[in-house]
């Protein structure tokens, strides 16, 4: 057991990127590890959305937002370990062993877990060879809306996010097409209401039967839809699909039986003993949204300041003399160098 770090965060979205950023400025020996291949959490499902409640930036694309969390978090170059799941948390002499999917383990001081509401995926579309597709014109999120400029899009889902992005896209695409197999669009009324004065089609209780593909086999030409009572089916000629059937989200991470911190009657949130953001278990916290404390926002804003507690309360298990708080943060010594470097390079063009 060399290797033993100061703060192991598990995931690396809003709240395990700013947690290793302000662990980093504390000074402590810092890992992150993330299931995904990449680093931004949940951002990524909705990278087009323009986000506007984030202290200090004016409306700014959700993918600008990634790159600049990664960017932040990565200042004091803690290890980050990708593509790896952890499945299990356990504790010998004071020590975290953290076991990934594959059985390796790391081990540590002090765990942040920060796993949101789990790893998420989009649900696929349920038809044999659809994820051919998914390299051309088959999408289960929106990378760049310029692709859809006088496209004929078919839209499937119901909720908020179909919704959404048939409102954000309506100046764009030439037209759009929504299907959905409930009886009802369950999506926010005012932006039900601005399709259906765009005269978007929102056909219910419909899904689609067949992909068919162009000659080439590369990308869907069409796609043969069915009315779910009626078994009518019909064909739309499209030249792109984007799906939002929603999301698997898998919680299976877990703990060992003696170190099980306590949850909230439905297992979803950790709660929080203090404000420090430990859980009920000394050395495990919780950040972000997967944490449950009176007043918690489960928005990117929140996950900053459970991020700044759990650190702050690491680094004085750690060295009980240090600092309450990191004396004023920005001013902070070992922003010297850097101050100077960006000064030079930027401000004075040097
Ligand atoms: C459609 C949508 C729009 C939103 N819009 C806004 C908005 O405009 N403004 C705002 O402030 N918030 C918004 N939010 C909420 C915001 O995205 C979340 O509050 C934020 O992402 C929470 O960050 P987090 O780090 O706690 O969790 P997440 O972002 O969920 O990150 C958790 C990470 O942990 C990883 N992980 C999970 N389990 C494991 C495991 N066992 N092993 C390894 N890694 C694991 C996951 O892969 C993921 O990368 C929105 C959310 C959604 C779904």
């Amino acid at each position: 057991m060399t290797n033993i770090y100061d703060v192991t965060i598990i995931g690396g979205g809003p709240s395990g990127l700013y947690s290793a950023f302000y662990a980093g400025l504390r000074d402590l020996k810092t890992k992150i590890i993330e299931y995904k291949s990449v680093l931004g959490g949940k951002i990524h499902v909705y990278p087009e959305k323009l986000i506007w409640d984030i202290g200090a930036l004016p409306a700014t694309p959700a993918q600008q937002v990634i790159d600049n969390l990664v960017e932040q978090g990565l200042t004091f170059d803690p290890t980050v370990c990708l593509n790896t799941k952890v499945d299990i948390v356990s504790k010998e002499n004071d020590v975290f062993i953290i076991t990934t999917s594959t059985g390796e383990k790391h081990y540590s001081k002090n765990v942040i877990v920060a796993v949101g509401g789990g790893i998420i995926s989009p649900i696929k579309l349920d038809l044999e060879g659809a994820e051919k597709f998914e390299v051309s014109n088959l999408h289960y999120t929106i990378r760049g809306i310029e692709r859809f400029k006088d496209k004929s899009l078919l839209i499937s889902g119901g909720g908020n996010s179909a919704v959404d992005w048939a409102c954000d896209l309506l100046d764009i695409a030439k037209d759009i097409t929504i299907i959905y197999r409930g009886e009802e669009i369950s999506a926010h009324e005012a932006q039900v209401k601005k399709l259906q004065a765009y005269g978007i089609p929102i056909i219910t209780q419909t899904s689609i039967k067949t992909l068919v593909a162009n000659e080439e086999k590369t990308k869907i030409k069409k796609v043969i839809i069915e009315n779910k009572v009626t078994n009518e089916t019909a064909t739309l000629v499209i030249d792109e699909v984007l799906i939002n059937h929603g999301y698997d989200r898998d919680q299976s991470f877990s703990f060992d039986n003696a170190i099980e911190p306590k949850r909230d009657e439905i297992r979803n949130y950790f709660l929080q003993t203090n404000t420090g953001c430990q859980t009920t278990i000394e050395g495990l916290y919780a950040v972000g949204d997967i944490a449950q404390y009176d007043g918690k926002i489960h928005l990117i804003a929140g996950a900053f300041q459970d991020a700044v507690n759990a650190v702050n309360s690491i680094k004085l298990t750690i060295e009980p003399d240090a600092d309450k708080m990191a004396t004023v943060s920005s001013h902070n010594n070992v922003f010297e160098s850097r101050n100077r470097a960006i000064i030079n390079n930027t401000l004075l063009n040097v």
